[in-house]
């Protein structure tokens, strides 16, 4: 849609029929009184797309290249014969439609999307239909190839046909539902085939489909994934443009990670940017992979979430939450995690794999390093008033620290989606080896989900304190054989869980729906989700009732404090004295002065017994 935009843009908003009718009117053509959009498009027309432009650009002048020749052809495709189309090699048409910043180029895509093309590719869009697209691309290559001597293949990069269609082009995530839907449907039917269709139930299961109902040749094709969209062909220069880079916040192997705030929404997001350029590079596939799994994945709580991709320079970048916890491997560095904590993490990495795993995708790179945290205050932090200069002098900053800091929720979010695959079609990039099982080094794939499974025990393991954990060496393959030692500070049903997670044989191992029932997760995972709100709200009811009596205390002191303060000054002054009714008073106060006292210091103590509510 790049390229309509700019058109459009330059337009002012006349419509991109009008504009195809302009520019592709032959140089020759008389100037006619056009509207202001016209003339600043005709320039363009005028300058560029003449045959002797095309010359001087090509080096070349062979007419049968001619431009105009090319567009008259396609513009008719299903009316003409390809017998007066250009013979000359795609080559030069690649290279035209590559200079794509030159007055030339859209010239030549505008031949190539004549209006009949726009309307039907308009059409497939409006339906959004990939493969409807695809079909037209298709249609259009072959009647490219048809045209030339001799058909060459396009490589990746430059692909002049695709570049022509690229509005109307874009990847197919393998991970989608419906692509893995298309790809059962496509097993389905091969096993149809090959049973000479005797399972009537799976012909229902098939006719039952729309898609599939028109058996013909091109309804195969029509299903058919296009080519894959390299990097170079989406290269938009975006991030200086929307983005004001705060900090780095973490280096990987594959990317640096920038702490990013986007100018417009004023939030902050992490991106990722590859290290190295990727388009075209081997690593090309496994950065797209990485969008694709988060595009699919990036919207449970315990998945990092993901916003948008794009590549600039031939780097990948890829826009995601930012997680203000940093990564649990930092965390770890600093201290290890108590029992309750660890229960914390095993919860929210299991659901996190629960919800990967049953999108029949698997994470195979599940590490400390991979697990981020957010750190969200709770509604009572904001609730909480500021620390006074009183809170310091009356000795109460302690607790009013302790309570803001138990109101933070820790969520922990799977990221790092690089390593995903299909469970159907594997393709495994081995992740880190101080997590992985034994049978995925032997490649042995039959059982990918509790891969994942041993990265999360080992995971739990290394946070307990049993890290860092071994790359090789004897004490690697204790881990693996099931030889983990125990934590001492954990619970005999920790360790078990531990050592069943990362067992052996990869049956054994819980799976990411099982493991809930354990016991370790039993008690939480035994309250629902709304009981355990309403838990924690009656809690928090508690402690903002006794937050209430802590600061209407502090009052009723100070208010004392002043009072006796003004009795102190009041009996010492000489003037009071000589008047009787000072006296009178005196008396009576001086008969009250110790039952104030004795009033403070009982509201001294009924103010430690709150401070001590709090604490417990
Ligand atoms: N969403 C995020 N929020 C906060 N910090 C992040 C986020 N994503 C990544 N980081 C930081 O950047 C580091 C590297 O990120 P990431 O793991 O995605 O890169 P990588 O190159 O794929 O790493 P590797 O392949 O070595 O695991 C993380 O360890 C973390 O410190
Ligand atoms: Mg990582």
């Amino acid at each position: 849609m790049a390229f309509r935009s700019r058109l459009q843009n330059k337009s002012g908003g006349s419509s991109i029929e009008q504009l195809e009718i302009e520019m592709c009117s032959p140089s020759s053509s008389p100037p006619v009184p056009v509207s202001p959009v016209c003339t600043t498009i005709l320039p363009r027309k005028l300058r560029f797309a003449s045959p002797s432009r095309d010359e001087d650009d090509e080096g070349t002048s062979g007419s049968d290249d001619s431009p105009f020749k090319a567009k008259s052809e396609n513009s008719n495709d299903s009316a003409k014969t390809p017998t007066t189309m250009s013979i000359s090699p795609p080559y030069r048409k690649v290279r035209a439609l590559r200079l794509f910043d030159t007055p030339a180029t859209p010239k030549t895509i505008l031949e190539h999307c004549g209006p009949a093309k726009e309307k039907s590719s308009a059409k497939a869009l409006n339906h959004l239909s990939l493969a409807a697209a695809s079909d037209i691309t298709k249609r259009q290559e072959s009647l490219f190839l048809k045209a030339t001597e001799r058909p060459r293949s396009l490589p990746l990069h430059n692909r002049a046909l695709d570049n022509v269609m690229q509005q109307q082009t874009a990847n197919v995530n393998p991970f989608t539902p419906d692509s893995l839907m298309a790809h059962n449907k496509k097993r389905c039917r091969t096993q149809i085939g090959r049973e000479n269709l005797s399972n009537r139930s799976l012909q229902m299961f098939l006719n039952s489909d729309e898609d599939l109902n028109n058996d013909n040749e091109q309804s195969t094709e029509m299903h058919q994934a296009p080519k894959r969209l390299a990097l170079q062909d989406t290269n938009i220069s975006r991030y200086k443009k929307e983005f004001v880079e705060l900090s780095v916040i973490g280096i990987g192997e594959f990317g640096m990670v920038y702490q990013c705030l986007n100018r417009l929404d004023g939030c902050i997001y992490a991106i990722k940017k590859s290290i190295k350029p990727v388009a075209g590079s081997s690593f090309e596939k496994q950065a797209l992979n990485e969008v694709w799994a988060h595009a699919v994945l990036g919207k449970h709580d315990n998945v990092v979430r993901y916003y948008s991709a794009w590549a600039e320079d031939n780097h990948m970048l890829i826009q995601n939450e930012y997680c203000n916890g940093g990564s649990l491997q930092s965390l770890l560095q600093k201290r290890c995690l108590v029992e309750s904590e660890l229960r914390i993490l095993l919860l929210h990495v299991a659901e996190g794999l629960r919800y990967i795993h049953s999108n029949d995708l698997v994470h195979m790179d599940l590490k400390s390093g991979n697990i981020f945290l957010t750190k969200v205050p709770s509604v009572h932090k904001t609730v909480m008033p500021p620390l006074t200069k009183e809170c310091y002098e009356t000795g109460m900053d302690g607790i009013y620290e302790e309570l803001s800091n138990s109101e933070w929720l820790i969520t922990y979010k799977i990221g790092d989606l690089g390593h995903v695959t299909s469970v159907k079609e594997p393709c495994v990039e081995e992740g880190d080896c101080r997590y992985l099982p034994k049978e995925i080094l032997e490649d042995d794939f039959s059982n990918l989900f509790k891969a994942d499974i041993f990265a999360l025990g080992l995971t739990l393991y290394e946070a307990a304190g049993g890290g860092p954990l071994p790359k090789n060496g004897q004490e690697w393959h204790n881990l693996r054989d099931n030889k983990v030692p125990d934590i001492p500070t954990l619970s005999r049903e920790f360790n078990d869980l531990i050592k069943i997670m990362t067992h052996s044989d990869p049956k054994k191992r819980p799976s990411s729906t099982s493991i809930f029932n354990h016991s370790v997760l039993n008690s939480l995972e035994s309250k629902s989700k709304a009981q355990l709100s309403q838990e924690l709200t009656i809690e928090k009811r508690k402690n903002e009732i006794l937050l209430r009596k802590l600061r209407e205390a502090r009052k009723t002191i100070k208010s004392y404090e002043q009072n006796a303060k003004a009795h102190h000054s009041h009996f010492n002054s000489p003037q009071k004295f000589s008047d009787q009714r000072c006296l009178r008073s005196l008396t009576r106060k001086k008969h009250n002065t110790p039952s104030l006292n004795g009033k403070l210091e009982s509201l001294r103590d009924r103010n430690k017994n709150v401070i001590n509510n709090f604490k417990y």
